[in-house]
């Protein structure tokens, strides 16, 4: 895969109601959708438990909290989790990401500028420099880093105390982490996508912060169109509430979420224009499958990585599609869901695949 994140995020957001990279707008609500206590935060409950049992014994012992390292797809609240961390230590906190430190040196001045206790929150750190991740070794382990002058023979380490401080990793490909990296954090969360009630309960609560009515059926509407994550359920909430606002009295039922969700083109699974143009071709055009990735590419006219990247992972979570050795492939799902009848059992064709 040549996909660079950047380009994935920047595709994933740029249009897409469903995408869960923030876009410019999210960015300026989120932070007043954010909980600012674990106990305000909504599911992950053994990751909430665990957390909750590390801070608590480090304030206990008057000490800095161990690292924490957070895996989990965009959207389900590393950042939100880093800044509770922050709070619930009453430490300040630092925010910056792998992509933004490329040299050791830019590593070395965040680090020996931090307070004592200070919350360092390293996004995306699966996409720092190597020679920024060595320095950080040696700091997260000894609070300690060198710094090096000079160049060539004559360069000199110059070794620099630190304060002890949390650093909180986020990455969405946990599995991208060196070892040695992985090892140094004292407690790893692997986040989950979050289930309907969940869903509900975050759309409830950003409901009363934004000052939207909104009923019990109106929520879980939006719930399950909202791929398990929390930014899409805010979002699809904020443009529910226009509808509600211009074509209605201002309320969000099941009805009103449902019919603005269509105006927007998101179905009842979470899916978008896009998801559902990868599925009707691969059903009408290919019978099911299986086709390979360039193909079906070509006959919703998009990129390849476009599919690959951006419709691709949610459809295969979905249980609609799936990648085999000989191409993608449908799902008995996913006839159903496009209300289509499979054609008759092929040798070797989709119902070979997944029986009848
Ligand atoms: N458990 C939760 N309870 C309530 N709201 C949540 C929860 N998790 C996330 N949110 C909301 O979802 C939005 C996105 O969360 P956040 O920015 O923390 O995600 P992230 O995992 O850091 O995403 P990215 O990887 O794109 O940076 C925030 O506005 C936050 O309010």
């Amino acid at each position: 895969m040549n996909w660079d994140d950047d380009t994935a995020q920047a595709a994933d957001a740029a249009d897409r109601l469903v995408g869960a990279s923030a876009d410019g707008e999210d960015q300026a609500v989120e932070a007043a959708l954010r909980p600012k206590s674990l106990a305000e935060f909504v599911g992950q409950e053994r990751v909430r438990e665990q957390l909750d049992l590390v801070l608590k014994a480090a304030l206990a012992r008057g000490a800095t909290a161990d690292h924490v390292l957070l895996s989990g797809a965009p959207g389900l609240g590393k950042t939100t989790l880093s800044m509770i961390i922050a709070a619930e230590m009453g430490a300040p906190i630092r925010i910056t990401s792998g992509p933004a430190i490329q040299h050791a040196g830019d590593l070395a001045a965040i680090l020996s500028s931090l307070q004592e206790g200070e919350v360092l929150f390293l996004d995306e750190i699966h996409r720092m420099s190597r020679p920024a991740e060595e320095m950080l070794y040696m700091a997260m382990e000894d609070f300690r880093v060198d710094v090096v002058v000079g160049k060539g023979p004559g360069a000199t380490a110059i070794p620099l105390e630190l304060p002890p401080f949390t650093l909180v990793g986020a990455t969405t490909r946990a599995g991208l982490l060196p070892p040695p990296l992985r090892d140094r954090f004292g407690f790893t969360a692997h986040m989950e996508f979050y289930g309907p009630a969940e869903l509900e309960r975050v759309i409830h609560r950003s409901a009363q912060l934004l000052d939207v009515p909104i009923d019990t059926a109106g929520a879980a509407e939006i719930a399950g169109r909202s791929r398990g994550t929390p930014r899409i359920a805010n979002r699809l909430l904020r443009r529910v509430r226009d509808y509600a606002q211009v074509k209605a009295d201002g309320m969000i039922t099941q009805e009103i979420a449902g019919t603005a969700l269509k105006v927007y083109e998101v179905d009842d699974r979470g899916l978008d224009r896009l998801d559902r143009a990868v599925l009707s071709a691969l059903l009408k055009l290919f019978g099911g499958g299986p086709v390979g990735l360039s193909t079906l590419a070509v006959a919703v006219g998009e990129e390849r990585e476009t599919v690959e990247e951006v419709a691709e992972p949610f459809l295969v979570r979905e249980g609609l599609l799936a990648r085999t050795p000989r191409g993608r492939v449908a799902t008995p799902a996913a006839w159903a869901h496009l209300g289509l009848v499979p054609p008759q059992a092929a040798p070797g064709g989709q119902q070979g695949l997944f029986g009848p």
